[in-house]
């Protein structure tokens, strides 16, 4: 007999999470996974919950184990294995189930699935989720790109596991087939950012103050209790603020310094540049992560180029004005692929509830996100959101410490790729006349591209070509 609301398929870190959030909230949840030997101890993990939790260990077993019409949330890796994952499930289905993919999947996936499921009648939902294990299990944020049939499906279930900001479920239908996953796309790109602008102000304060990983620790804390309110900064806080139990060094002190990456950053700059948009801070993000995995080119450049960098006198303050005025350019940067997106899909995204459903649960929440909903509901001069009058208010105050940092920081010898990118994109936008038309002259002279001139229509050569 068929008892449960939805499935669960993949029991890893998200899944098991998101099953038990779920049975929590009084929904009755199937389960089910690839290797069939961690369902029992999830089951028997889940204490009272498992009351809700129903086991399968065949997937026929588990689809029918779902009322109709069907809801079934894969949390598996989102390329092959989704795809494979398709195939085995949609014969078991039927038309106006709903096939949802919570997985960080690139959205032209998401899209080619949803037009093929599509001709099956059945309904292929992309949902970024947002949060880690513990956004998972207590309350994530979650982004869905769909069709109206499904969220109807979906609502009721994602708006009671949803975190919550002062009331309101951190999770909204943002648009069609691959809406969902490109939004968590551009976030997981600011988040690319902002961690490695963070990087960049930790190593100014190591390297450049020669401050203990403990007393930085101790300022991001201090940071988290004003503007610079996030989570990436409250984790960094407490993070710095740990001893290894092996060595009883600092923690940070015995990580190797090469950051992992998975795709959605790279995704982010890849669709960026493919629709004429350049998000350089996002870029430089995610180059420093590459540039970090090159430990031992680096190590062997040190020796050789020499690896000096000199002290700074820089004030905590000037470096949290500095932080604060990268990190506004950095989401300015991501909102404005969103548009760009918005454009070339054709969705519907509403600019102001995507910072919103941004404000809890996800990774990149943080205290500016409440102003960035709000700069979008009014009039944004040009579109742009550093235009917008807090924003370039907050910009007018803090860019002169970005000046500061980024400047001493050259000087020094200290690498600071996403907080100088942020403060070049700013330099060149502020400029209504730019440098391009020597671009332009260079093109012409060497290919005969030809240019456009000020206050004249049409195309135009040099005198070179005379
Ligand atoms: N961890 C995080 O913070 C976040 C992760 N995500 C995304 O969520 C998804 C799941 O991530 P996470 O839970 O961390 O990963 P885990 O590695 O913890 O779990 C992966 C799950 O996928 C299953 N799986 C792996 N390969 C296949 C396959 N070929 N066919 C069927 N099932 C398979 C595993 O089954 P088995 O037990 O049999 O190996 C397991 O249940 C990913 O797409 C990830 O990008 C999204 C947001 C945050
Ligand atoms: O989506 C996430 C957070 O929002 C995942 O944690 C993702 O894995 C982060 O990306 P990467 O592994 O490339 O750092």
């Amino acid at each position: 007999m068929p008892n449960a609301q939805i499935g669960v398929y993949g029991l890893g870190t998200m899944g098991s999470a998101l099953a038990l959030n779920m049975a929590e909230h009084g929904f009755d949840v199937a389960v089910t996974n690839r290797e069939v030997e961690w369902i029992g101890p999830f089951v028997e993990d889940a204490g009272v919950l498992g009351a809700r939790i129903h086991p399968h260990d065949t997937l026929e077993n588990f689809v029918q184990g779902l009322v109709t019409p069907r809801v079934i949330l894969f949390m598996i890796p989102s390329g092959a294995p989704m795809d494979a994952m398709i195939e085995a499930v949609t014969p078991l289905l039927a038309p106006g189930d709903t096939i949802i993919d919570g997985g960080n999947a690139n959205f032209h996936d998401t899209r080619r699935r949803a037009a093929t499921l599509n001709e099956h009648d059945i309904h292929f939902v992309g949902m970024g989720v947002s949060g880690g294990e513990k956004g998972a299990r207590f309350g994530p944020s979650m982004m869905v790109g769909g069709s109206a049939h499904s969220w109807q499906q979906l609502r009721p279930i994602l708006r009671e596991i949803a975190a919550r900001f002062e009331g309101d479920p951190c999770v909204d239908h943002l648009g069609p087939d691959g809406a969902g996953h490109f939004v968590k796309t551009v976030h997981n790109g600011i988040e690319y950012a902002d961690m490695q602008m963070i990087a960049e102000v930790y190593g100014l304060m190591r390297h450049g103050k020669a401050l203990a990983p403990a007393e930085i620790g101790k300022i991001f804390e201090q940071w988290n209790e004003g503007a610079l309110r996030s989570y990436l900064v409250e984790i960094t806080g407490k993070a710095l603020q740990y001893d290894d139990p092996e060595t009883g060094h600092p923690m940070v002190d015995v990580i190797k310094d090469a950051a992992g990456q998975k795709g959605t950053g790279r995704w982010t700059v890849v669709e960026a540049v493919r629709m004429g948009q350049a998000a350089n801070t996002i870029e430089a993000a995610v180059g420093a992560r590459s540039w970090s995995s090159e430990k031992a080119t680096r190590q062997a450049a040190e020796e050789i180029l020499g690896g000096t960098c000199l002290a700074l006198d820089l004030s905590r303050e000037t470096l949290a004005d500095a932080f604060l005025a990268a990190r506004i350019l950095a989401y300015a940067q991501g909102f404005r692929i969103l548009d760009a997106a918005a454009q070339e899909y054709d969705w519907p995204l509403d600019f102001s509830r995507i910072a919103e459903i941004w404000r809890a649960g996800c990774i990149i929440r943080s205290a500016l996100l409440d102003d960035i909903s709000e700069a979008f509901q009014g009039e944004l001069p040009a579109g742009q959101l550093i235009l917008a009058p807090r924003f370039a208010q907050l910009l007018a105050s803090s860019i002169p410490a970005l000046r500061e940092v980024v400047s001493g920081a050259v000087k020094g010898g200290h690498a600071v790729p996403a907080l100088s990118a942020a403060l070049a994109w700013y330099d060149t936008m502020r400029q209504g006349h730019g440098t391009a038309n020597i671009i332009q002259a260079q093109r012409d002279f060497f290919g005969y591209h030809g240019f456009e001139r000020l206050g004249q229509e049409g195309k135009h050569h040099g005198p070179w070509w005379d």
